[in-house]
Formats: structure tokens, sequence, C-alpha cells
């Protein structure tokens, strides 16, 4: 996978994405599904999608007992979609379940699985006091991320600022696919653990994933580029 900025497609219908579209004409682009877009449109969202020649991580983020997660694995992958994801909360055998799942259900090459380890929306503070996890956050994130390894999974969401430690980790062909990305400029809003498209390439991040401040932006496609360009390492420090 080459490193790819993914828009966070979070409309609620058709309708407003194929009016988001109309301002990137001609780009091949790699946008996630989440969970508003696909409950309201199915899979016929992903389908139509795929048909313009777009690349599709479909984030419904399963978490659930193993047989269940596999059996519903088993349905995705036959949707064509190029990336999906578990929680990693719901464990390695949960894990394991998903990827046979994908496997089972795939004809050709199954899409890639990446476990969420903690969500970016999460603080340390809270994830101890909520979760009641004593160790530190970034060593939740990397437990979970060995755990995602050890089930055979491709990578994990985490944010940029664990990025650098899981690749030296574990390895840098296992992904680190990292939201809570904002320009200096954007507010972040309910995210904990943000980050610059900047910061994630020097942190070695594999791919990030930017919604509101695309999407919600005045002109999308102006920062679109602007995103794309300190991804890349063409613009400074946005
Ligand atoms: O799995 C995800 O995609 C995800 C995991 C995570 O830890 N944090 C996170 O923000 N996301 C998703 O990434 C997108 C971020 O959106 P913005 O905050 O608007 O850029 C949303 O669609 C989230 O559902």
């Amino acid at each position: 996978m080459k490193k790819p900025l993914i828009i966070a497609l979070d409309f609620s219908g058709k309708m407003e994405v194929n009016h988001f579209l109309k301002n990137f004409e001609n780009e091949k682009l790699f946008l996630k599904v989440g969970m508003e877009l696909f409950y309201q449109e199915g899979p016929s969202i992903v389908h139509e999608l795929k048909e313009q020649g777009h690349e599709i991580f479909l984030d419904l983020k399963l978490h659930d007992i193993p047989n269940t997660v596999k059996s519903a694995m088993k349905r995705l992958a036959g949707l064509g979609c190029d990336m999906v994801n578990v929680h990693a909360a719901g464990g390695k055998a949960m894990m394991e379940a998903a990827r046979e799942g994908l496997e089972a259900g795939s004809s050709g090459k199954r899409p890639s699985c990446i476990a969420v380890t903690q969500l970016t929306s999460t603080s340390e503070q809270q994830m101890k006091s909520e979760q009641l996890i004593p160790a530190s956050l970034n060593e939740s994130v990397l437990h979970y991320a060995k755990l995602a390894k050890e089930a055979g999974l491709d990578g994990v969401v985490c944010s940029s600022l664990e990025a650098r430690e899981i690749s030296s980790r574990i390895g840098s062909s296992f992904l680190t696919v990292t939201p809570g990305i904002r320009l200096l400029s954007d507010d972040s809003g309910d995210q904990k653990r943000v980050a610059t498209p900047e910061f994630a390439r020097k942190e070695g991040a594999s791919a990030i994933v930017v919604g509101r401040s695309i999407t919600r932006a005045e002109n999308p496609f102006e920062k679109y580029i602007q995103c794309k360009q300190s991804w890349e390492g063409v613009l400074n420090e946005a």
C-alpha cells in the first residue's frame, strides 16, 4: 500500500456524498465509509464508490464474540472493499476470527484488516478512570498492536503519537493508520490525540485519515491539497 490520505466520508447519505465528490472530479481517492453512511445506504454505497474507481476503507469497527465477527466479516469480504477494521479490545480470538472470516469470504485477495487500539478521542486520564487500565496509554496501544499482529492482522488504527514506536517494535510493514489529523488552524473537536499530517509523516505513519478538516472546509479541494502536501512533505507545517 502506498501512503494514502484517506478521506472520512462522515455524511448522512448518498446525496451529500455526491455533492462533496463533485469537488474532486477526475481524482481517484481513498475514501472511508463509516457507520453513519453505511447504515443509511447499505452495501450499494461501497459498490458505487468502487465503480467510480476509489479505494474504500469500510470502517464499521466490529466488536463482538468471535463467531459473530467471523460471519459478519465473510459478508463484508464480498463487498469488494479494500480495508476493514475491528476493535482490538474484542480480543485476540476475535481478531483471528475476523481474519478467518475475511479469508473465507474473499474470492481473490482479502481486504486489509486493522484493529482500533485506543480511539483517538480517548485521553490517558479517561482510559485510566473509565476503562480502569493501569498502564500508560502508549503501553495499552502497543499491547493491542502486538495482539493484532499475533492474530495475523495487517495493522492498527492509532494516533500519530504512537505510530513510530509501533513500527519500531512490530515492523514497518505493519500498518499504522492514523486519524485525529488536523492542520494547526483547525478545531480539534472531540479528538484528544491530535497531530498535523506533517507530524504523522515524520513519525512514519502508513496512512492518515482526515474527516471534518476537509469535509467541513469552505473549499474542500483546496483543503485536501493542503493536507496532502503536508502529508507528502511538499509543504512545511501547515
Ligand atoms: O477507525 C477509525 O477510522 C477511527 C478510529 C479512531 O481512533 N479515531 C477516529 O477518529 N476514527 C475515525 O476517523 C475519522 C476522523 O474524523 P475527523 O475527526 O473528522 O477527522 C472519523 O470517521 C472516525 O470515526
